[in-house]
This record gives C-alpha cells, sequence and structure tokens, in this order.
C-alpha cells in the first residue's frame, strides 16, 4: 500500500478562518485549527495527512504586500522536502496577485502548491471554506499538479490566469483567458488538453522578490496627459496602462508623448487591456499603432495581476539590463501568457 500523503498548510489569513467582531469579520490567533480539528470530514481515511502552520500575524488579504508573497514563498522552500504538497490559506482579495507572484517566485517548482479560500468563514453556517479546502487537500493529494494553482467554487485554476471576478458569490475566480485545469463535480476531471508549460529547472529555488514603484492606470475618456506626467514623474520602474480593447488609446498626442517619454526614460511600460477577455494586439487600429510606437510591450492576454507580479519578479532581478526585462515581459515564461 503506498504511503499516505503529508500536506503542509499554511494558514495565512483571510475570511475562512475570521470570527465576527464589532467592526465586521477579523481574522483571530488559533480559531481555524480549532474549527478544522471539530469537523470530522476532514478526518476520514481517504483524507491525506496535512498539518496546519498558522502565521503569527494573521492578514486579511488586502494588508498583503510583495514581503508576504517572499515569507509564503520561502516558507514552501523551508518546508519543500518534508511534504508532498502545499495548500496555501489566503483572503480572496489580493488572491490571484499572490498567486500569480508565487508562480513565478517558485522556480523549479515540482509539487503542487494549490492557493484557497472562502466567502463566508469556515465556523459560520452555509461556508465555502469546507468545500474549498477539503477539495484543495484531497486534489493536491490525488492528483498532484505541479505548478501554482487556485482552487474556489470546484474549479482549479493557473494561478497567474485567475482574476476575482465576484465581490459577494461563491463562484467568485475565473481564469478568462485561460482554460480550467481540473473541475470537481460528481467526478474529479482533469484536463488534459492544456499547452504544456515553459520548461522548468528541476530543483526549487525563491526568487527574492521586493516591492516596486510600479503604476497603473486605467485610461478613461477625457484622460488629461497630466495624470501620466505625474504619475512618471515618480520614482516607478514600471507602469501597467490599462487601455481599450485590443490595446488602444485615445490620439492625444501629449498623451502619447507621456508614454514615449516613459519608455525612453527605461520605464518599461506594458499595455494590458482593460477587457476582462481577449488580448493585446497593437497592429488592429491606427489607435493601437500609435502605442505601440511608443516603445510599450504588449501584455497580450496576461492579467494586470500576473502583470504586476511578473514586473516585481523582473525588476527583482538585479543581473537583468533594462532590456532583458523588457523581452522577459513579452515571454511566457509560467504559463500566464498565449504565446
Ligand atoms: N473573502 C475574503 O477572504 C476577503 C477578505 N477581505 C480577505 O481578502 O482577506
Amino acid at each position: 500500500m503506498s504511503k499516505k500523503k503529508h500536506i503542509y498548510v499554511a494558514y495565512t489569513g483571510g475570511t475562512i478562518g475570521m470570527k465576527p467582531s464589532v467592526k465586521g469579520f477579523v481574522p483571530a490567533a488559533g480559531y481555524l485549527s480549532e474549527t478544522v480539528a471539530k469537523m470530522p470530514e476532514f478526518h476520514r481515511s481517504e483524507m491525506p495527512n496535512f498539518t496546519i502552520h498558522e502565521y503569527s500575524k494573521l492578514l486579511d488579504s488586502s494588508d498583503m504586500s510583495p514581503s508576504d508573497w517572499l515569507d509564503i514563498a520561502q516558507d514552501i522552500a523551508s518546508n519543500y522536502d518534508q511534504y508532498d504538497g502545499f495548500i496555501i490559506l489566503h483572503g480572496t482579495d489580493t488572491m490571484a496577485y499572490t498567486s500569480s507572484a508565487l508562480s513565478f517566485m517558485l522556480e523549479g517548482l515540482q509539487k503542487p502548491v494549490i492557493i484557497t479560500g472562502s466567502q463566508i468563514p469556515l465556523a459560520q453556517l452555509r461556508s465555502d471554506g469546507q468545500a474549498n479546502l477539503l477539495n484543495a487537500l484531497y486534489i493536491a493529494a490525488n492528483y498532484p499538479i505541479t505548478e501554482v494553482t487556485l482552487f474556489f467554487n470546484n474549479k482549479l485554476f493557473r494561478g497567474n490566469r485567475a482574476r476575482k471576478v465576484d465581490a459577494d458569490g461563491f463562484d467568485a475566480f475565473d481564469s478568462p483567458n485561460f482554460p480550467h485545469l481540473l473541475s470537481a463535480g460528481i467526478h474529479i476531471e482533469v484536463n488534459t488538453q492544456l499547452p504544456a508549460l515553459p520548461t522548468k529547472a528541476s530543483r526549487l529555488t525563491v526568487s527574492p522578490t521586493k516591492s516596486q514603484p510600479i503604476g497603473m492606470v486605467n485610461l478613461y475618456p477625457g484622460i488629461s496627459s497630466s495624470v501620466l506626467t505625474n504619475i512618471i514623474q515618480q520614482p516607478v520602474n514600471a507602469l501597467i496602462l490599462l487601455s481599450y480593447g485590443v490595446g488602444n488609446a485615445p490620439q492625444n498626442s501629449q498623451l502619447l508623448s507621456q508614454i514615449d517619454k516613459a519608455t525612453k526614460q527605461g520605464i518599461i511600460v506594458v499595455n494590458c487591456t482593460q477587457c476582462m477577455r481577449g488580448t493585446v494586439n497593437m497592429s488592429g487600429y491606427a489607435n493601437g499603432k500609435f502605442v505601440e510606437e511608443t516603445g510599450v510591450v504588449s501584455g497580450k492576454d496576461i492579467t494586470p495581476e500576473a502583470a504586476l507580479a511578473k514586473l516585481h519578479y523582473l525588476l527583482s532581478k538585479d543581473d537583468l539590463s533594462n532590456v532583458q526585462m523588457r523581452q522577459s515581459m513579452a515571454l511566457n515564461l509560467r504559463g500566464e501568457m498565449t504565446d
């Protein structure tokens, strides 16, 4: 008989382990582990063994920053050899940012890392946390997909393709530009038709990602060029431009000259679409071509969350030149964009 799998569960905070307080839900030390200990379904014989490690500072995920991404990545690395898989319990608000960041930072990952959480605390009636955590544990042990993924409401998404799409519903996540990796219905079905991930190293290393000054501007009708002027005056290293449709911007010469100035200053400007689905193609319209001529990098079909995380990852690498960073930004590194 094969040995029972052992899964490491890192509890970082988020609604799944929260308690009601006078100011609304707050994370509470010890509460998640106590709740899980009282739920018999987690301890059935079909379930893997698991160890919950609760972080000393439990966070609402809206308080997460890149230093927390690094803490999580290093926690996985220091427990990597002792466990068969990893679950990260995390708040939903910035879960797609963390799953994107971990996908870049955990270089050479050969074990499953699943990030999940819930919309209703596990200890409350009608919580979605029970199904999310139970399935994540079961999947990590029995259907190990060796990349960073996000499990929510019976679907497993590629971590750097996921987005929070519903503030209130249980179906809070989707990956609009990429199919689910697995569906957990009556049967658990793994999608076997997906393109292979770019090749990776065979040993895990953590890329030490640091906080970076990055601007993000959502274009809107009537936007003034001074909005961009102000942003690129700051010490920003990169700028994510959330453009219209397939990568279009208004034909406003002042606005375009600010984008041009930014790229000439060495700021990495990435053009991402503000649409939920689809890809940037700056050759489609003259209004896209003008943007392309300023030297921006096409974000293709990357999500803004993954673009932000990828910029953090690349800008934190001391050995990359500006040209190499721009080239890497346009490459599919971890399945985050379609080639
Ligand atoms: N559902 C949740 O987990 C939301 C919570 N504010 C968080 O992101 O930590």
